[in-house]
């Protein structure tokens, strides 16, 4: 079938450039108001549509899997993460999930590297005192926070953004550590003058910050819980821009307030956009509203992969962005 008789249903607004190439380029239907589809709406959206392009908010089960159309023949998800996505059950019934990985990458460990910076030197605190009018004057014992430069930095999963965290926290003066399923390339290790863990509790022990760069997966949902916090030292911190679902959020919730760590950068929750009102208003606990790939360039990057996905795969080519379950 020619691309422009496509029929591409978008389940948000995407940045302009990106909506006007679609329209261009296939039988696009667009999200014009930006409300999130119901569960109703994206099965319909399943049933018609031979291309669907949703993103992290919408959430495609096996059971609206299973209500698929057979003219749907790809999932071209605007994002990196897939965790929305059951992609077995997708790859099963014959259907292509792609993602839209590398372009996010900085953008996220610029964030990530903005919350390290943040929580241990209590900017969000000292930007509470200026709001509320209460800065008194410099006094030498005052707002004294932790210093980067010497910590150990343990990242759990050294893939892209991981990498692109290191890099930051290098410049930084941090010492790395990681924890991934394996060790990454010699290379990138000695570069990088990374340590590798194969023992997460060991790791965590050690650690004077933590910062979660891995995917949501079921190997990791949960995969920091009351237990594992309980191994941190009572000085660390915890820096979340992967997924929510990673961190056991009630837990975190109790470790902070109990003291058992020091406190928490979060740019993502377990039930977004709930958060665990135990987290809220802390003067430990930064929280971002999941913005970690939110720049323009970043999201219209995301567009043209999307695009570049579609198109290969409407030519009858493998989609650079394929997803495979077998590497989730
Ligand atoms: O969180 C956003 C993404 O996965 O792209």
């Amino acid at each position: 079938m020619p691309a422009s008789k496509l029929k591409v249903v978008v389940t948000r607004k995407l940045p302009a450039p990106v909506e006007l190439r679609m329209k261009e380029l296939f039988d696009a239907r667009l999200n014009e108001s930006d409300r999130p589809f119901s569960v109703e709406e994206l099965a319909q959206a399943m049933q018609t549509a031979d291309v669907l392009v949703p993103t992290v908010t919408d959430k495609i089960d096996g059971r609206l899997m299973a209500r698929a159309g057979d003219q749907l023949r790809l999932i071209a998800q605007f994002g990196a993460g897939v965790d929305n996505i059951d992609v077995a059950s997708a790859v099963q019934r014959g259907i292509t999930v792609t993602n839209t990985p590398g372009v996010l990458t900085d953008d996220t460990a610029d964030v990530a590297m903005a919350l390290i910076l943040a929580v241990p030197r209590r900017m969000h605190e000292g930007v509470q005192i200026m709001e509320a009018g209460k800065f008194d004057g410099w006094t030498p014992t005052w707002m004294m926070g932790r210093r980067l430069s010497g910590k150990r930095l343990g990242i759990i999963g050294m893939g892209r953004i991981g990498q692109a965290v290191a890099r930051r926290a290098r410049a930084f003066g941090m010492q790395i550590h990681y924890h991934n399923r394996k060790p990454v390339s010699s290379r990138i290790e000695e570069s990088l003058e990374a340590t590798y863990w194969d023992s997460l509790d060991q790791m965590l022990a050690r650690m004077d910050i933590v910062s979660i760069n891995c995917p949501h997966t079921p190997a990791t949902f949960h995969l920091i819980n009351a237990r594992r916090l309980g191994l941190m030292k009572p000085e660390a911190y915890i820096i979340n821009t992967a997924r929510g679902e990673v961190i056991d959020e009630a837990a975190l919730a109790r470790a902070i307030r109990a003291g058992k760590i020091a406190g928490a950068g979060l740019d993502v929750f377990e039930r977004e956009p709930a958060v665990n009102p135990e987290l809220i208003g802390l003067p430990n606990v930064l929280l971002l509203p999941h913005m970690g790939s939110a720049t323009i360039e970043g999201r219209t990057e995301m567009g043209e992969k999307v695009i570049i996905n579609i198109k290969t795969f409407a030519d009858g080519h493998r989609p650079p962005d394929r997803v495979i379950p077998a590497i989730l």
